[in-house]
């Protein structure tokens, strides 16, 4: 589904350039699950946002379903993303003055009629544990781990070929980190892959393979599946 070829990424700050990501080859196919560990500062977020097309790497190709992402103009690669791709971001990046139900359906919001979309974004917001007494709520009074939800759900309101995401269990109980690993797994099932970076060995265990970036390169470290 989703094919790296020969990616490389270095970051220049004054006078020094770090390379961070060099000659990465990776396949991710339709419904596995692919975790990705490695040492804080190695290059697991730039990895995630090159294959993501949020970062066009210096050197090398990323091809979903043979097309070659960065070929793309600015515009089609952001409606590729907003339709095949679900993201979770570190950061949850929440809009602040939006409701909760706003939050999942907005990316949608121009593509879909209102009534279905709000309906589905219910539903996504449900699957992460999430009831009716959140959806009017504003992202800023709530937990760290409930805007963890609230962006995993956003991330599926798409139902994306693939999810992609940047330590989606880091603020959530033992409980709910189970409960989203059990939802990953659900995923996989239906087809979807995913592709996770998590400091969590346990959630990487619960996937197929767990990959190592060091020093650049990515390795395999254990296959689960
Ligand atoms: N836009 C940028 N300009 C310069 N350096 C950057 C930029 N983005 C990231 N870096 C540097 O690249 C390195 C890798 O960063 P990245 O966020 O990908 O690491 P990470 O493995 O995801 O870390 P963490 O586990 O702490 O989230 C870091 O040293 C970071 O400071």
């Amino acid at each position: 589904m989703l094919i790296i070829k020969n990616v490389s990424k270095s970051f220049r700050e004054a006078t020094q350039t770090s390379t961070i990501l060099n000659n990465i080859h990776w396949q991710i196919n339709r419904a596995e699950w692919c975790s990705v560990v490695g040492p804080s500062g190695t290059g697991k977020t730039t990895l995630l946002h090159c294959i993501s097309g949020l970062l066009q790497p210096d050197e090398g190709h990323v091809h979903f379903k043979g097309t070659d992402i960065y070929s793309l103009s600015e515009k089609k690669r952001s409606n590729w993303r907003r339709k095949h791709l679900g993201f979770i971001f570190q950061d949850f990046k929440l809009l602040p003055h939006y409701s909760v139900l706003d939050n999942v359906a907005l990316p949608l919001i121009f593509d879909e009629a209102k009534g279905p979309l709000y309906d589905r974004a219910k539903e996504k917001l449900k699957l992460v544990g999430l009831e009716e007494t959140f959806f009017s709520r504003l992202p800023g009074g709530l937990s760290g781990g409930e805007k963890q939800r609230v962006a995993i759900a956003r991330s599926l309101i798409a139902e994306p070929d693939i999810l992609i995401c940047d330590e989606p269990t880091g603020n959530l109980d033992s409980d709910n980190r189970d409960k989203i690993a059990d939802l990953f797994s659900e995923l996989k099932k239906s087809g979807q892959a995913i592709l996770m970076v998590t400091h969590d060995p346990e959630i990487a265990r619960k996937g197929d393979k767990t990959y190592q970036l060091s020093g650049g390169s990515l390795f395999v470290k254990e296959v689960t599946a």
